[in-house]
C-alpha cells in the first residue's frame, strides 16, 4: 500500500493564474481537453525513450496535482504507463474532498493491452489506498473481439480490483483522427467531462494536430486550454521531442509565470484552425 505525503499548497497568486484555464463546472457537449506536460529548454520530455526523467521541480508538480485535481479524468499514452509506472492521483490536498474524490480517473490509451496492469501498479495500488481512482484502459474493440484466453484470465482479474478494460470501436495507431474522436466519444459517454492530457510525446505531437468533427460538422481541434512547464535544463538530441508535425500558431490569451525554477505557460487554443 502506498501512503504518499500530500503535496504543499500553492499561493494564492498561482491558483489566480490558473483559474482561467480550468475547465468549466457545467459540462459541455463536449469533453473540455487539457493538454499539458513538462518540457526541457530543447523540447525534450525524456531522456530517452522508456526513460523516467523528473523535469518538474516541487512547485511546478503541485501545479500539476492542483490541476490534476480539477479533471474529471487523466490521460497517458501506453509506454508513459510503461516507463514511468505512474500513480496518476492527486496528492495535492483540496479542503471537502477526499484524495479519492480529488483524484481524476486514470486512462490509458493502449489499443491492444501492452501495458499488463497488474496489483503492483502505483495506480492500482494508490486505489487499493484509497488514494486514488482505478484506471481504465482504452483498447480497440478489434483487439478486445479476438483476446487470447490468458490476456482475458488478465483482464478478469484487474476488473474485480475495479479497473476497466473498455473497448473503443475506432481506436487505432493509423489514425490519430477517427482515434481521438473515438476516444472523446467513448469518454463523454463514461460521464469524463473533462480531461487532462499528461502524454507521452506521441500522445502530445498527435493531438496538436487532431482535427474532431463539433456538432455542426466543422472541423475543429479538440484541445481547449495547454499548460507547459518548461524546466531549466537540456535533455541533448537522444531525448523524447514534442515537435509537431507542422508549425502551428494557435495559442491566444498566453500568460506566462515562475514556478520555483521552472517556467509554465498556460494559453488557450484556437478551435477553429484555417489548416484543418
Ligand atoms: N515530461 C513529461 O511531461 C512527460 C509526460 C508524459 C510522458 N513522458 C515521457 O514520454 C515518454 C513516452 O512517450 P511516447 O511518445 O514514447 O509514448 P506515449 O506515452 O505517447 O504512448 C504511445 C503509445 O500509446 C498508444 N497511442 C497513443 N495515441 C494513440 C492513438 N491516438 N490511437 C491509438 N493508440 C494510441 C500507442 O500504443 C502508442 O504506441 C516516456 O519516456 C515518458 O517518461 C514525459
Ligand atoms: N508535469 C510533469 N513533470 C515531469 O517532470 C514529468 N516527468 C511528467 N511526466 C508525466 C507523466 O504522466 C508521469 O508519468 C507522471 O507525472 C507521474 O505521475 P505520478 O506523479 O506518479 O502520479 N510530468
Amino acid at each position: 500500500m502506498t501512503t504518499s505525503q500530500p503535496l504543499d499548497l500553492l499561493p494564492d497568486s498561482s491558483t489566480s493564474f490558473l483559474s482561467p484555464y480550468l475547465p468549466p463546472s457545467a459540462p459541455s457537449d463536449r469533453v473540455f481537453v487539457t493538454l499539458t506536460y513538462a518540457a526541457s529548454l530543447d523540447s525534450r520530455i525524456a531522456l530517452g525513450h522508456g526513460q523516467r526523467t523528473q523535469l518538474s521541480g516541487s512547485e511546478s508538480k503541485c501545479m500539476t496535482h492542483y490541476l490534476r485535481a480539477h479533471h474529471d479524468g487523466i490521460l497517458v499514452g501506453v509506454n508513459t504507463f510503461l516507463a514511468d509506472n505512474p500513480g496518476l492521483n492527486c496528492r495535492y490536498n483540496i479542503a471537502g474532498k477526499s484524495a479519492v474524490e480529488a483524484s481524476p480517473r486514470p486512462i490509458i490509451i493502449d489499443p491492444t493491452f501492452r501495458c499488463k496492469i497488474e496489483s503492483r501498479s502505483k495506480s492500482m495500488m494508490a486505489a487499493a489506498s484509497l488514494e486514488g481512482k482505478e484506471p481504465w484502459i482504452l483498447v480497440s474493440a478489434e483487439w478486445r473481439n479476438s483476446v487470447s484466453p490468458s490476456d482475458l484470465v488478465h483482464i478478469q482479474s484487474i476488473e474485480r480490483m475495479g479497473a476497466r478494460v473498455i473497448p473503443v470501436v475506432g481506436l487505432r495507431s493509423d489514425n490519430r483522427n477517427e482515434s481521438w474522436a473515438a476516444i472523446l466519444k467513448s469518454l463523454k459517454e463514461l460521464g469524463i467531462h473533462s480531461l487532462m492530457v499528461e502524454g507521452g510525446a506521441r500522445v502530445i505531437n498527435d493531438l496538436l494536430c487532431t482535427a474532431v468533427d463539433d456538432i455542426n460538422g466543422a472541423k475543429i481541434s479538440p484541445v481547449d486550454v495547454v499548460i507547459i512547464t518548461i524546466a531549466p535544463v537540456y535533455l541533448g538530441k537522444n531525448g523524447v521531442e514534442v515537435s509537431p508535425a507542422s508549425a502551428l500558431d494557435n495559442l491566444y490569451d498566453i500568460t506566462w509565470d515562475q514556478f520555483g525554477r521552472d517556467c509554465i505557460m498556460a494559453s488557450f487554443n484556437k478551435k477553429l484552425r484555417a489548416d484543418f
